[in-house]
């Protein structure tokens, strides 16, 4: 993630935005004022985005485009459905909302489409590559209700377009000739470049139009020849382009098209709307454009950026960072030892194992499902793959965990990169189910290490297994201190002991340990004995663990998961198996869609903190003697 400064001199004056409340108001302007419009909103995102964070490149690149979409198409009577979302901000101002002043902050804008927001708006997940279903879905509903007015567009970037569902779409929209129009948004990048076969196509694509377009420029030899060229290739209209493999599908294709070239763009959409079934619309970007610092960024043409306040100077070494550094080290030892990326190669940690390791890493597009079972193929083949994911894209995944690499006994180790609270990216981005899912899966052992040193070690203790699968999950943000261990209970690690007996078992998963040890002490302070024990290993339990629950009156359990099904509950379903009658309280993320906000606002809110820890201790515990033996508490 990249630091930026604003170029000197940009502000975020927009007089000619300020005319425009609606899509309605665009089409009452002419293409120089497009044009200018098309350079402040620039201007605003580069100085609003640098200031609160979010996704600076892929948004520079739509600007344009957003323009033509929202001339040629009436939304939201006509439906424009961006995959993934995280383009969507110059869609947002032209559909009145231009308070950015909280964008991605709790209360403000959301980085993503959002119903809430906009009667313009439809998918808010965020998760890559669903456009196309949704545009299937919605045109086959017009279909049938007799709205041939109704008009669907979907604008998938060329990562999206890496994830299978994209394919699933199309090959649909060819089978009902749906009359859905595709827009490619083609930058060459997910991240990084992107890669693979169909990136390569495209690129294709690309320098065949390129030349096409570079001829039309040479003045007096080059027009005639470019015309030549051109009629000899276009049959239909003139920016179609043969042997597309979209055609091969059934799926029209049109373009390339400069999609910073605002009348061209609107000419290839209008072509696109005469069409009566389904056609690609292949529109060339460039990431970051317009902003040089964005446009020159090799890392990720600053896909997404931090906001100014978390900016300067170096940033505390993150979870993400250990993970990375161990993987070196581990990659040395074991050669054996190889990387899976659904096209997140830096954010997930990997940079410098694929530098070190270049042949030992793979990324595979955003294609989740493909990165597990690909893995399974790895490890049936003899290597050890280290699938690396934000724990959220795991879920789309889950049958592939569960079938290919469980039930195929594969030594795949999972490395779930922002498990919790994220926050900012909203409900679709906290890393909250992986617990709760990969707990049904059998064979499958979880690790939730709880500071940097338990990190290194505990992924080790990940990649040795073989014969099943493993996972090893942790958080956003800076790396939580050590904390070293006081006594062992099999493979749990007790973190503080009373004095005395203990009143209260606080089982900590993971990360949630220092906050943990903070409510013991302000409960000691009221007179409460209380033990601290992280389980290291969420899955299998320690029967270590039962035998420490059972010698005290109260067992809390305190999680970055949602409630259901986590840590808590397994520990709860354990202790009934065992016979072991002790009232457990969950103290988990609430089984809900989480409202965006810092990550430490929605930990405060679900009271994973020392303070909301200790409060539903002490609440737990006067229940409980009123009550004395209910055993949820
Ligand atoms: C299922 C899933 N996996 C990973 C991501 C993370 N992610 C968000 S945007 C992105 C790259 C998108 O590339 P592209 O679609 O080409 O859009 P661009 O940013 O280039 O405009 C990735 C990997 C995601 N949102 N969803
Ligand atoms: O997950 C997608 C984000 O927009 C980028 O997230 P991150 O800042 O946690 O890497
Ligand atoms: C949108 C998103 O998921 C990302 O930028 O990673
Ligand atoms: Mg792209």
């Amino acid at each position: 993630m990249a630091d930026i400064r604003p170029e000197p001199g940009r502000g975020s004056a927009t007089p000619l935005l300020d005319r425009v409340h609606r899509p309605a108001d665009l089409r009452a302007l002419d293409g120089s004022t497009l044009t200018a419009l098309a350079t402040e909103i620039r201007g605003f995102l580069i100085a609003e985005v640098s200031r609160s964070g979010g996704h600076l490149g892929p948004n520079l690149g739509t600007v344009e485009l957003t323009i033509a979409l929202h001339r040629v198409f009436e939304s939201p009577r006509d439906r424009i459905l961006w995959d993934t979302g995280h383009q969507s901000y110059a869609h947002k101002l032209l559909t009145g909302r231009k308070d950015f002043s909280r964008l991605r902050a709790k209360g403000g804008l959301s980085g993503y489409p959002s119903r809430a927001e906009s009667e313009h708006d439809l998918i808010e997940n965020s998760h890559a590559s669903t456009a196309l279903g949704w545009a299937d879905g919605l045109a086959k509903a017009y279909r049938l209700a007799g709205r041939a007015d109704r008009r669907v567009v979907a604008i998938v970037g060329d990562g999206a377009l890496t994830g299978g569902m994209a394919w699933e779409g199309l090959n649909s929209l060819a089978d009902q000739n749906l009359r859905v129009v595709v827009v490619v948004n083609d930058n060459g990048r997910s991240y990084a470049p992107t890669r693979g076969g169909l990136a390569r196509h495209l690129s294709a694509r690309r320098t065949a139009g390129g030349r096409r377009q570079r001829l039309r420029e040479v003045p007096v030899a080059g027009a005639p020849l470019y015309r030549a060229l051109h009629a000899m290739k276009t049959k239909i209209t003139n920016m179609r382009a043969p042997q597309s493999l979209f055609q091969g599908l059934g799926v029209e294709y049109l373009g390339p098209v400069d999609g910073h070239d605002i009348a061209a763009t609107e000419e290839a959409l209008r072509q696109a709307t005469r069409l009566d079934g389904p056609v690609v619309v292949h529109c060339v970007t460039r990431k970051g454009n317009g902003f040089a610092a964005a446009e020159q960024d090799e890392l990720d043409r600053m896909h997404v950026v931090r906001p100014r306040s978390a900016a300067g100077g170096r940033p505390p070494a993150d979870w993400t960072s250990v993970f990375a550094d161990e993987m070196v080290r581990i990659g040395a030892e074991r050669p054996d030892v190889v990387a899976v990326t659904a096209a997140m190669l830096e954010p997930v940690g990997l940079q410098a194992f694929a530098e070190r390791y270049p042949d030992r890493v793979f990324d595979v597009g955003i294609a989740e499902q493909h990165a597990v079972t690909s893995a399974a193929g790895l490890s049936a083949g003899g290597a050890h793959p280290v699938v690396a994911l934000y724990a959220t894209f795991l879920n789309r995944a889950f049958d592939q965990v569960l079938m290919d690499v469980a039930l195929h006994g594969c030594g795949v180790t999972f490395a779930l990169d922002r498990a919790g609270a994220t926050g900012s990216d909203g409900p679709s981005h906290n890393g909250m189910w992986d617990l709760s899912m990969l707990q049904l899966v059998p064979t499958m052992q979880i690790a939730a290490p709880r500071d940097g040193t338990r990190l290194r070690a505990q992924l080790r203790e990940a990649i040795a297994v073989e014969g099943h699968p493993t996972m090893v999950r942790y958080p956003k943000g800076p790396v939580a201190p050590d904390i070293e261990p006081v006594a062992r209970a099999g493979t749990a690690e007790i973190l503080a002991l009373p004095d005395g007996p203990g009143d209260v078992l606080i089982v900590a998963v993971g990360p949630m340990a220092a906050a943990a040890l903070g409510a013991a002490g302000r409960l000691a302070a009221e007179g409460v004995a209380v033990t601290v024990v992280d389980p290291c290993w969420v899955k299998p339990l320690d029967a270590e663990l039962l035998k420490l629950a059972e010698a005290h009156r109260l067992v809390v359990t305190v999680e970055d998961n949602g409630r259901v099904a986590g840590a808590g509950a397994a520990l709860a379903q354990a202790m009934r198996d065992a016979g072991i009658h002790r009232p457990l309280h969950q103290a988990a993320l609430p089984q809900e869609f989480l409202a965006q906000a810092g990550r430490d606002e929605v930990l405060e809110q679900a009271g994973l903190t020392a303070r909301g820890i200790a409060r539903d201790v002490a609440h737990a515990l006067a229940r409980l003697r009123v009550t004395d033996h209910e055993e949820v508490v």
